[in-house]
This record gives C-alpha cells, structure tokens and sequence, in this order.
C-alpha cells in the first residue's frame, strides 16, 4: 500500500514524546510548500476544505466527494502525512463508514471523527452535540470502515466549549474505549483544563486551536499532546495576496512592478519542475 509510510509517520507522532504543529494544507501547491518547510504532518481542516473549494465559511456544505477529491489531488503532489478533519463523517454512523473508506483510498494520513451536531439543526442558534451513544456508534463505523489498519482514525469532541469539561472527558473515555488511535479536543480553555483531561485519558491528544496559556511545545508534550494546531493562516494570507494583486492590476500596476509574488526558484520548486523536465527528457525526447 503506497500510503502506508505516510500513515506510519504519522503513528511515529502520536507515539513519540513531542508535540508538533501541522502545517495548514488544502491544495497541491500548499501541500507542496508544507512539505518543503520541513513541516512533519499536514492538517486539511474542513474550514479549508470549504473556502479552497466552495469560497464557503465552514457551514458542512462540502460533499464527502468533494473533500475525497481535494485529499487525492493532495495525496498525488505531495507525500506529507495529512490529518483530515472529515466533521461528523457526512451523515450518520453509516455515512462514517463510507467517509473513512474514501478518505483512505484518497490518501488521507489519518483523519477526525466529531461528535458535533453537523450541518446545524433547525432554530439551533448555538451549535450541539450528538449523543455520547451515537459518538460511539459513529467511531466504531469509523473502525470498520478501515481497510488499512496504519490509517488513522481520532475521536474527537467538541464538548469542552459546548456543554462541559466533565462531559469532554465522559465523551473521550467512551471513545478512548472503542479502539480509537488518537483523541482530539477543541476548545479547551486552560491548563487545569487539559490536565484534567490527561489524567482522565490514556491515548494521545491533538489540540485544536488553544489559549496562549497553553502554546508551549514542551509543556503540551508533557501533557502527551503529540499535535497542536495553529488555525488556518496559509489561506487567509492567500487571499490577502491575491486581493492586492488584482487590485493593483485593476489601479494601473505594470505586472512587472507587481508585490509580493513569488521568485522564479519558489515557482519551479512548487511546481516540482526539475522533475518534469528531467522526465521530458527521458520520455519526450527533449533536452535538459
Ligand atoms: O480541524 C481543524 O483544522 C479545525 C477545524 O475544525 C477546521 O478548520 O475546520
Ligand atoms: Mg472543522
């Protein structure tokens, strides 16, 4: 399976004694530079997901199709290990199943599994959470549903910021007990918090976005927290770029005198150019 050493890298993570944070990912290019940077693991948020293929804020209208393919074009420029945020698994606890089996055959390094309630119900203003018992329905679909026993599969929950931290560890000692690899928690507000969580707990934890408090690589790695994200800068700063250009076009700007793009090298580099050319050379006939 050409995609296992992505996943077994992704395993060395969440069994060794640092914490990293992933570099943001959602297309070939940002794949490519991520990779490039030395960063040890992609995250392709559903948040991403949403603006790099819809221009959608982050409200579930992305199709598991859609996502799938985003992941495979990913899995095809680059060979980073990429942790899938994959929201409630696109339906109910069947839809979970089908969801792993195409995220696996994507390429996907690993991905999560939330107890959120997805996509918002009717006149709920706040977001909620499924039942414990469906969230343990959800992550044992999730574990039938892989073919690759190096794939990984997280549990996660969103509880700490919806209902209660006593709940957050209720929900991940149900889904610790299931045979999840990994669990990962948003919204954790402190270290009380977090060490609460740890002493309750025995598997690795992820960290979504977390206080300033709670930054320090070498404290959450004593915390066995192998993964901390650092939200989705890469693509606002993006969109920032690509906001100013076209709008100094559209002011008069010569292209030559353009900001901010990137050099000749950075452009051949993501671009992966050397190989294609030595590639031309070989199979197309043509000189280096
Ligand atoms: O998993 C993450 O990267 C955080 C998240 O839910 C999103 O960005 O959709
Ligand atoms: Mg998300």
């Amino acid at each position: 399976m050409a995609f296992r050493s992505r996943r077994e890298k992704l395993r060395s993570i969440l069994s060794g004694g640092t914490c990293v944070h992933p570099g943001s990912v959602y297309d070939a290019i940002s794949i490519r530079i991520a990779e490039d940077l030395g960063f040890p693991l992609g995250m392709f948020g559903g948040s991403v997901a949403s603006l790099a293929v819809l221009g959608d804020p982050d409200i579930t209208l992305i199709t598991l199709t859609e996502l799938a393919e985003q992941m495979r074009r990913m899995s095809r420029a680059a060979a980073l290990p990429v942790l899938v945020d994959a929201d409630h698994g696109y339906g109910n606890a069947l839809n979970v199943r089908r969801t792993v089996q195409e995220l696996e055959t994507a390429g996907a390094a690993g991905l999560t599994i939330e107890d959120t309630l997805l996509p918002a119900g009717f006149g709920e203003a706040e977001t909620q959470l499924i039942s414990l018992e469906e969230g343990v329905g959800k992550m044992k679909a999730a574990l039938d549903g892989r073919g690759d026993p190096s794939l990984v599969i997280m549990g996660r929950t969103g509880a700490a910021s919806i209902t209660s931290i006593e709940d957050a560890i209720r929900r991940a000692r149900a889904y610790e007990a299931t045979g999840v690899d990994a669990l990962f928690f948003t919204g954790i507000k402190s270290r009380a918090e977090l060490e609460a969580i740890v002493s309750a707990t025995r598997l690795p934890i992820v960290l979504g976005g977390a206080p300033e408090e709670l930054n320090v690589l070498e404290y959450l790695a004593g915390e066995r927290v192998r993964i901390a994200l650092q939200g989705h800068a890469p693509i606002a700063a993006a969109t920032q770029a690509v906001y100013e250009t076209q709008k100094a076009l559209r002011d008069g700007t010569a292209p030559k005198n353009l900001k901010g793009l990137p050099s000749s090298d950075l452009t051949s580099r993501v671009t992966r150019e050397a190989d294609v050319k030595a590639r031309s050379a070989d199979v197309l006939g043509l000189k280096q």
